[in-house]
């Protein structure tokens, strides 16, 4: 099986595919009486022809190696990953290669972040590390078909580099 070593996540890897939300870069507003820091919006969010989402995801958390059998897209959105709890989770994406995925990548984020995929961005679904697994979830609520699912003739194994 072929192997996908986790990368280390950043802005810059990510950026081809998504945001990567935290607090490493300055706030840009303090708010509420200097009690609260707003880093004030971080993510290119898009939900064509519907509208914004918030939903929660109680997913199972999952172990490493991880085997990926498929990913999927969303031609009319975005989707933010937002874990509700202090752990990092697996992100998994693959640039778009004439209407397919190709090499699949694959981060592990850092507790307190959270990532959101471009539109259209081929990726893992929510691929949590450690439990509660619970999520908010923002994505596209609207007419039409918004999932496209792409099964991997040969699966990857996600392992630790
Ligand atoms: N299908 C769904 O609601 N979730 C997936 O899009 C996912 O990326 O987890
Ligand atoms: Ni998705």
């Amino acid at each position: 099986m072929r192997h996908i070593a986790i990368e280390p996540m950043s802005a810059a890897a990510f950026a081809p595919f998504g945001d990567l939300i935290d607090t490493s870069k300055a706030a840009e507003k303090l708010i509420n009486q200097g009690h609260c820091e707003r880093f004030h919006d971080r993510a290119q969010m898009e939900f064509a022809g519907g509208r914004a989402g918030l939903s929660l995801f109680q997913a199972k958390p999952r172990e490493l190696p991880y085997q990926l059998d498929l990913v999927e897209r969303h031609p009319e959105g975005s989707q933010a990953f937002i874990p509700m709890s202090e752990h990092g989770f697996l992100v998994i994406v693959a640039p778009d290669q004439d209407g397919k995925p190709g090499q699949p990548r694959a981060f592990e984020t850092e507790a307190g972040q959270a990532i959101n995929f471009h539109r259209g961005t081929w990726h893992g679904v929510l691929t949590p590390l450690h439990a509660p697994g619970l999520f908010a979830v923002v994505d596209r609520i609207g007419p039409g078909e918004n999932l496209e699912e792409h099964l991997f003739g040969t699966p990857y194994l996600v392992v630790r580099a």
